[in-house]
């Protein structure tokens, strides 16, 4: 079998509930060994995505899913996935029972089921959870239980809806990191659904961006996430920034994150001339907030907002007053081929 037919995909999916389209995907497939981050904002259709692939859906469903290049059945699809969903559901008993119940649920002796664990339970860093009842886990501890039940079944396909969303940065970080670690090297190809672009850099070599139940994206994640099309998906990857190019002058709208838009506060502190890579355009300053790590600055332009960030506490005395005549300088601007 060819690496290219291998994993999940789909074709014309459509999903149809409550008497509207809320998915609409011509092709889409993940090969084994890789993982596609699906990047949208809430309501954009990522889970209805995940069940659909998963034959999970209870919506009305069209279009072919396909497992290692055939049309896949529901009993084929059960053998072949395992989901982690955003609220760990553990049953009752340790936590080596919860990781082992996805291998015995398949039929496997309780003893061979625990023999092919244990290497997740060390690899996730559970051994010292081991024998604890799984009920008395924090959230973060449940969702590793969660993911290790997953991984040790030996999933074809692993669809993850969100399961880092309800975790503290640091919990949040060091599971990412053990799921890329333990992924590496498997034959499993993994869907991630998220609405956080860190996740997606930490997990998935591609990203597909859905937005209204679409995909408007889809390639290596660290070029879909820096290159946005449209101004639909510059907001979504945080260049909420717009600058239309009457503003520019330039062909397409541009699309700046905040961090790489700042106050011309002293002309000698870089550039304040326009060039390839500097916008510089005039407005009116609104508003400033101090937020502790950077200091937020609001101007108003002719064609719409702007919000600038400025690193660290810039000085009232350095900002000019409210309603003052200002001048942006904008870095590292992407080019919208779609928003003109
Ligand atoms: N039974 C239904 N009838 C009508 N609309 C529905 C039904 N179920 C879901 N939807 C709509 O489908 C859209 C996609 O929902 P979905 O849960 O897939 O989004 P999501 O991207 O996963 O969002 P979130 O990040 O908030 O979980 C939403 O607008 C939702 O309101």
């Amino acid at each position: 079998m060819s690496g290219l037919s291998t994993g999940i995909g789909c074709r014309d999916l459509r999903v149809h509930a409550g008497g509207r389209e809320l998915l609409s995907v011509p092709e889409l497939h993940v090969a084994s060994g890789r993982t596609l981050a699906v990047l949208g904002p809430n309501g954009a259709g990522k889970s209805t995505l995940l069940r659909a692939l998963g034959l999970l859906s209870s919506h009305r469903v069209t279009g072919q899913i396909l497992l290692d290049g055939c049309p896949a059945t529901r009993s084929l699809m059960r053998d072949a996935i395992a989901a982690v969903l955003q609220r760990p559901i553990l049953r009752r008993g340790t936590v080596t029972a919860n990781v082992i119940s996805g291998l015995r649920f398949r039929g496997m002796s309780r003893r061979e089921a625990r023999i092919r664990a244990w290497p997740w339970i060390e690899a996730l860093g559970l051994a010292p959870l081991a024998d604890r009842d799984a009920r008395s886990l924090s959230i973060g501890e449940a969702q590793r239980v969660s993911i290790t039940r997953a991984l040790a079944v030996g999933p074809r396909v692993l669809l993850l809806d969100e399961p880092f969303s309800g975790l503290d940065s640091t919990t949040r970080a060091d599971l990412l990191a053990d799921l890329r670690a333990a992924l590496t090297g498997q034959p499993t190809a993994t869907i991630l659904v998220t609405h956080d672009r860190q996740e997606a850099l930490a997990l998935a070599e591609d990203t597909a961006l859905l937005i209204d139940g679409r995909i408007r994206q889809h390639g290596p994640t660290a070029e879909v996430l820096d290159h946005p099309s449209d101004a639909d998906t510059a907001r979504l990857l945080g260049f909420t920034n717009l600058l239309p190019a009457v503003l520019t002058g330039r062909t397409h709208t541009l699309a700046a994150r905040p961090e790489h838009t700042q106050l011309v506060l002293d002309p000698s502190d870089g550039p304040a001339d326009q060039t390839d890579d500097v916008q510089v355009v005039t407005g009116t300053l609104r508003r400033t907030v101090a937020l502790g790590i950077a200091t937020r600055v609001d101007v108003d332009t002719s064609t719409g907002p702007l919000t600038c960030l400025h690193p660290g506490d810039v000085l009232a005395t350095e900002l000019p007053p409210i309603g003052s005549h200002v001048r942006v300088r904008i870095r590292h601007a992407r080019s919208l081929i779609n928003a003109d």
